[in-house]
């Protein structure tokens, strides 16, 4: 990838949790901190931005023009608004990517574009929050329009933070945000479990949160590194009539593997929700709406 630290200028449109994860991870790593600029409209929410270098702003203004990438940040709730007060700064060069959970692909470009013309160099992305330090996982797919520069740009960037996997379409976006877009506050969820049951069976605080994160490192670790599947290596754990089987029945008697199913697809439920109530109809008001707002 040609991309080089001195070439690429990043925008984030909403400084929250998922930028400054994207950021955080980026700086250094892809881009100098200097060459990111965030837009957050909560002035109170400036300060940790300046002090790792960036720029920031509270509202839209040329610091937007002439980027290289936008990273579209703000809750799917809030990005057609985002869109309209911003995209009188895109540049026809600018790849515009939308980490929003659940807006379909044409749905933005729409918003981006106009009636007759689609924004194209578009790439859905689907990150978390590991990404902060490095360990993200991210899905993506691309608009049929994005050129392989600009794929391989978004490759780049996300790739600078963790794993990436290329998807089919928002129906495959749908289902990585509730495995991995969702899933550490899953993962998150069960560590907090574990360490709660720690400290239930006499263990302190600070010993049960050690034990806890090396055995989910170690667990995870070991399984990506075998060959066996999880399920072998679960039995590898479990002696017949000993204590790990006494837990196992616990699991399956409360369900484990059904509710997680359950959960997930609750969440991708809630992303293809999220899409309709912002597609269509919605999506049309937002062409004639926005499309005065192009330079
Ligand atoms: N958090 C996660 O783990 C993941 C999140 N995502 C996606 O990332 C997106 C952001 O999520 P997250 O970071 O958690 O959300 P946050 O609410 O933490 O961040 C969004 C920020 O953008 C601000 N904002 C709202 N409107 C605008 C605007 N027009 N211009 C500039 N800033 C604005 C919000 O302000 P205010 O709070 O006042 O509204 C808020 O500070 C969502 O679409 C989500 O689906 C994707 C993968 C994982
Ligand atoms: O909870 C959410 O909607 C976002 C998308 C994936 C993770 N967080």
């Amino acid at each position: 990838m040609a991309t080089t630290q001195h070439t690429l200028s990043i925008a984030f449109i909403g400084g929250g949790n998922m930028a400054a994860a994207l950021a955080a991870g980026l700086a250094g790593r892809l881009c100098p901190a200097s060459a990111i600029h965030v837009l957050e409209i909560n002035e109170s929410a400036h300060d940790p931005w300046l002090a790792k270098g960036m720029t920031v702003s509270a509202r839209p203004d040329d610091a937007l023009a002439g980027r290289k990438v936008w990273v579209y940040a703000v809750k799917p709730q809030q990005l057609q608004e985002a869109v309209a007060a911003t995209r009188a700064w895109l540049d026809d060069d600018t790849l515009v990517l939308s980490v929003a959970a659940g807006i379909r692909s044409d749905t933005l470009a729409a918003w981006l574009g106009t009636p007759d013309a689609p924004w194209q160099r578009l790439v859905r992305c689907m990150p978390n929050t590991p990404a902060l330090v490095g360990a993200g996982a991210t899905g993506l797919a691309a608009l049929p329009g994005a050129t392989a520069q600009d794929r391989d740009l978004a490759q780049s960037i996300l790739g600078s933070v963790g794993l990436t996997v290329w998807v089919a379409d928002d129906a495959a976006l749908d289902a990585v945000t509730a495995l991995s877009g969702s899933g550490p506050a899953y993962v998150f969820l069960f560590l907090e479990s574990l360490i709660q049951g720690a400290q239930a069976l006499g263990l302190d605080a600070r010993q049960a949160r050690q034990l806890a994160l090396a055995t989910l490192d170690g667990a995870t670790q070991l399984a990506a590194e075998s060959t066996e599947s999880p399920a072998v290596l679960r039995e590898r754990v479990t002696s017949k009539g000993g204590t790990t089987a006494a837990a196992l029945a616990v699991f399956a008697q409360a369900q484990l593997p059904q509710t997680v199913a359950h959960a997930m697809a609750a969440a991708a439920q809630r992303g293809r929700e999220l899409g309709d109530e912002f597609g269509g109809a919605a999506g049309s008001a937002a062409k004639e709406g926005s499309q005065a707002g192009r330079k």
